[in-house]
Protein backbone atom coordinates (compact mmCIF):
# COMPACT_ATOMS: atom_id res chain seq x y z
CA UNK A 1 0.00 0.00 0.00
CA UNK A 2 1.06 3.89 0.21
CA UNK A 3 3.31 3.29 2.92
CA UNK A 4 5.35 0.58 1.23
CA UNK A 5 6.25 2.68 -1.72
CA UNK A 6 6.83 5.68 0.72
CA UNK A 7 9.40 2.85 2.24
CA UNK A 8 10.72 1.94 -1.40
CA UNK A 9 11.07 5.01 -2.72
CA UNK A 10 12.92 6.02 0.16
CA UNK A 11 15.54 3.38 -0.53
CA UNK A 12 15.74 3.99 -3.99
CA UNK A 13 16.89 7.60 -2.95
CA UNK A 14 19.21 6.07 -0.68
CA UNK A 15 20.91 3.63 -2.87
CA UNK A 16 21.26 6.18 -5.89
CA UNK A 17 22.87 8.15 -3.07
CA UNK A 18 25.54 5.53 -2.74
CA UNK A 19 25.95 4.34 -5.83
CA UNK A 20 26.63 7.89 -7.60
CA UNK A 21 29.57 8.52 -4.68
CA UNK A 22 30.87 5.50 -5.60
CA UNK A 23 30.69 6.51 -9.21
CA UNK A 24 32.74 9.89 -8.56
CA UNK A 25 35.77 8.20 -6.31
CA UNK A 26 38.58 8.30 -8.52
CA UNK A 27 39.31 4.44 -7.55
CA UNK A 28 36.36 2.71 -8.98
CA UNK A 29 36.80 4.40 -12.68
CA UNK A 30 37.17 1.07 -13.73
CA UNK A 31 34.15 -0.30 -12.25
CA UNK A 32 31.20 2.56 -13.81
CA UNK A 33 30.64 0.88 -17.35
CA UNK A 34 30.69 -2.33 -18.16
CA UNK A 35 33.72 -4.17 -19.24
CA UNK A 36 34.41 -3.56 -22.76
CA UNK A 37 33.58 -6.79 -24.82
CA UNK A 38 35.58 -5.61 -27.59
CA UNK A 39 38.48 -4.96 -25.53
CA UNK A 40 38.36 -7.98 -23.20
CA UNK A 41 36.42 -10.78 -25.34
CA UNK A 42 37.17 -13.68 -23.43
CA UNK A 43 35.43 -11.50 -20.50
CA UNK A 44 32.26 -12.71 -20.54
CA UNK A 45 33.39 -17.06 -21.04
CA UNK A 46 35.33 -16.46 -17.60
CA UNK A 47 32.76 -13.85 -15.37
CA UNK A 48 29.24 -15.40 -15.73
CA UNK A 49 27.64 -12.07 -13.87
CA UNK A 50 28.95 -8.97 -14.92
CA UNK A 51 27.96 -5.77 -12.85
CA UNK A 52 29.35 -2.34 -12.75
CA UNK A 53 28.11 0.74 -11.12
CA UNK A 54 25.91 2.42 -14.10
CA UNK A 55 23.96 -1.01 -14.39
CA UNK A 56 23.30 -0.48 -10.35
CA UNK A 57 21.87 2.74 -11.23
CA UNK A 58 19.82 1.09 -13.92
CA UNK A 59 18.37 -1.42 -11.63
CA UNK A 60 17.77 1.05 -8.99
CA UNK A 61 15.37 3.01 -11.30
CA UNK A 62 13.48 -0.28 -13.12
CA UNK A 63 13.06 -0.76 -8.78
CA UNK A 64 14.88 -4.54 -8.94
CA UNK A 65 16.01 -3.79 -5.05
CA UNK A 66 13.63 -4.14 -2.15
CA UNK A 67 15.65 -4.31 0.03
CA UNK A 68 19.62 -3.00 0.73
CA UNK A 69 20.80 -6.41 1.01
CA UNK A 70 19.68 -7.16 -2.75
CA UNK A 71 21.56 -4.19 -3.75
CA UNK A 72 24.68 -5.23 -1.83
CA UNK A 73 24.72 -8.56 -3.27
CA UNK A 74 24.90 -6.95 -6.60
CA UNK A 75 27.59 -4.63 -6.09
CA UNK A 76 29.22 -7.56 -4.19
CA UNK A 77 29.29 -8.73 -8.00
CA UNK A 78 31.40 -5.66 -9.18
CA UNK A 79 34.73 -6.53 -6.72
CA UNK A 80 34.04 -10.21 -6.65
CA UNK A 81 34.37 -10.44 -10.30
CA UNK A 82 37.46 -7.75 -10.57
CA UNK A 83 39.14 -10.22 -8.44
CA UNK A 84 38.45 -12.96 -10.75
CA UNK A 85 39.18 -11.94 -13.50
CA UNK A 86 42.25 -10.43 -12.63
CA UNK A 87 44.24 -12.52 -10.45
CA UNK A 88 48.23 -12.29 -11.53
CA UNK A 89 50.83 -10.65 -9.80
CA UNK A 90 51.13 -8.46 -12.58
CA UNK A 91 51.07 -4.66 -11.17
CA UNK A 92 47.97 -4.41 -13.57
CA UNK A 93 46.08 -7.21 -11.95
CA UNK A 94 47.44 -6.07 -8.27
CA UNK A 95 46.41 -2.66 -9.17
CA UNK A 96 42.39 -3.15 -9.95
CA UNK A 97 42.52 -5.46 -6.93
CA UNK A 98 43.83 -3.39 -4.41
CA UNK A 99 40.71 -1.31 -6.33
CA UNK A 100 38.65 -3.98 -6.29
CA UNK A 101 39.39 -4.08 -2.23
CA UNK A 102 38.66 -0.71 -1.00
CA UNK A 103 35.31 -0.45 -2.88
CA UNK A 104 34.28 -3.95 -0.88
CA UNK A 105 35.21 -1.54 2.15
CA UNK A 106 33.89 1.24 1.00
CA UNK A 107 30.44 -0.49 0.47
CA UNK A 108 30.07 -2.04 3.97
CA UNK A 109 32.17 1.30 5.44
CA UNK A 110 28.87 2.89 3.99
CA UNK A 111 25.97 0.81 4.87
CA UNK A 112 27.39 0.31 8.51
CA UNK A 113 27.42 3.97 8.75
CA UNK A 114 24.23 4.84 7.10
CA UNK A 115 21.89 2.21 6.64
CA UNK A 116 19.20 2.49 10.06
CA UNK A 117 19.04 -1.26 10.81
CA UNK A 118 15.05 -0.47 11.80
CA UNK A 119 14.93 0.79 8.07
CA UNK A 120 16.40 -2.19 6.64
CA UNK A 121 13.94 -4.56 8.91
CA UNK A 122 10.80 -2.34 6.98
CA UNK A 123 12.24 -3.31 3.46
CA UNK A 124 12.56 -6.63 4.26
CA UNK A 125 9.03 -7.10 6.02
CA UNK A 126 7.57 -5.27 2.00
CA UNK A 127 9.77 -8.60 0.60
CA UNK A 128 8.45 -11.22 2.69
CA UNK A 129 5.33 -9.59 2.34
CA UNK A 130 5.12 -9.82 -1.09
C1 LIG B 1 36.70 -4.15 -13.81
O1 LIG B 1 37.60 -3.98 -14.91
C2 LIG B 1 38.26 -5.10 -15.30
O2 LIG B 1 38.20 -6.20 -14.76
C3 LIG B 1 39.11 -4.82 -16.53
C4 LIG B 1 39.56 -6.11 -17.21
C5 LIG B 1 40.40 -5.73 -18.35
C6 LIG B 1 41.55 -6.34 -18.70
C7 LIG B 1 42.02 -5.69 -19.81
C8 LIG B 1 41.13 -4.69 -20.11
O3 LIG B 1 40.13 -4.71 -19.19
C9 LIG B 1 40.27 -3.98 -16.07
C10 LIG B 1 40.20 -2.60 -16.26
C11 LIG B 1 41.25 -1.80 -15.83
N1 LIG B 1 42.39 -2.35 -15.26
C12 LIG B 1 42.44 -3.70 -15.09
C13 LIG B 1 41.41 -4.55 -15.49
Amino acid sequence: EEQEEDVLRELRLFLRNVTERLSLDRRFKAFTKPVDIEEVPDYMLVIRKPMDLSTLLTNIDEQKYVTVGEFVSDADLIWQNALEYNPDSDPMDRHIRHRACALKDTVRAIIRDELDEDFERVCEEVKESR
